[in-house]
């Protein structure tokens, strides 16, 4: 039997045509279906269009129409590929993880970097393997871009233009397509274990900090007065902030013990911080703050979003951050 993939459109550069304001979405799923049918006739293929805006535009109240419309349909499926434009879909693809634990079926976000009309267009390549990766029967939130599929929350847009434009970052790829066809690296997705939640109560109150030599401390007195709840932090290196000058860690101390969560990562793209090894790290990590190891700074923030509209408890916000709930961090 042909598997049955469901098609949740919601708009990007793959379903763009020119304006006279610009690139903007025009084309349904209905019509990307059409366009690309001689590629997927294998498939039973139904589709829905969820939303027709540019990524840009795409922020957590859109994640929870996207999750929820997953979680409604996702029984009467083999697997759902959602097209999304590319510029905040590693965000998407990460909320989506955290907001859709133990999903059974692939849930496999794409898009392109040329609208899908352009004869030029990359949008062929991603939807082919996209529905190839949905029909795999492997469960999960996957991102499918250039022949290679990353989990959701390992996901980053690392090209502006080019068409090799995500990179799945401290984690290999969860499958890549070649001569051999679509080839899943069983080391790194993982089964279903239980039931199928929705879980998509969001704070949006949470800010990524990228720090400058110079950084002033003082920043953190506004974000406490405008009621922020969570801060993710990209500091220097393996793990280091200045507190000499403008002191960091005592500010950051203040911050905590207002209840704020504050997760340390790295501004380097690869490998993972640890704050324990300088001193510059280390000082922090006494005033309670939770460090990230090799997160991204995407999946830090989108997971943040997520903890905090789950607990208003601090405790409970690092406690999750202490898990691995969707691949999304190395613990050792
Ligand atoms: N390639 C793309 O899809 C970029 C577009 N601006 C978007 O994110 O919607």
């Amino acid at each position: 039997m042909s598997k049955k993939i469901l098609l949740l459109s919601t708009g990007g550069t793959i379903a763009s045509a020119p304006t006279e304001h610009g690139l903007a979405p025009a084309a349904d799923g209905r019509e990307l279906l059409s366009r690309i049918a001689p590629s997927v006739q294998q498939y039973q293929l139904e589709s829905e269009d969820v939303l027709n805006l540019d990524s840009s535009n795409i922020q957590p109240e859109e994640w929870q129409v996207i999750a929820r419309r997953v979680y409604q349909r996702h029984l009467g499926y083999d697997g759902i590929v959602i097209t999304h434009g590319t510029d905040t879909m590693a965000y998407t693809a990460s909320a989506l993880s955290f907001m859709l634990p133990q999903i059974p079926i692939p849930v496999v976000f794409t898009g392109s970097q040329l609208p899908l009309a352009d004869p030029l267009s990359d949008a062929w390549e991603n939807l082919r393997d996209a529905f190839a990766m949905a029909a795999s029967g492997q469960p999960g939130i996957f991102l499918c871009f250039n022949r290679k599929v990353s989990l959701g929350c390992r996901a980053v847009k690392v090209r502006t233009t080019g068409f090799d434009a995500f990179e799945s970052v401290n984690c290999p790829y969860a499958a890549k397509v070649d001569s051999r066809g679509l080839r899943i690296n069983p080391s790194v997705v993982r089964p279903a274990a239980g039931l199928c939640q929705l879980k998509d109560q969001l704070d949006c109150r949470v800010i990524l900090i990228k720090l400058t030599p110079g950084f002033n401390p003082d920043i953190f007195d506004m974000l406490l007065g405008m009621d922020y709840r969570g801060i993710v932090i990209e500091a220097f290196g393996i793990g280091g902030l200045h507190f000499i000058h403008r002191d960091l860690v005592s500010k950051l101390q203040k911050v905590t013990e207002a209840g704020i969560s504050v997760v340390v990562c790295s501004q380097c793209l690869y490998e993972a911080s640890d704050f324990s090894v300088y001193e510059t790290g280390k000082r922090i990590l006494e005033k309670g703050v939770i460090q990230g190891r090799d997160m991204t700074s995407v999946a830090a923030v989108t997971k943040l979003i997520w903890a905090l509209g789950q607990t208003q408890d601090p405790a409970q916000v690092r406690a999750f951050f202490e898990t691995d709930l969707a691949g999304e961090i190395t613990l050792d």
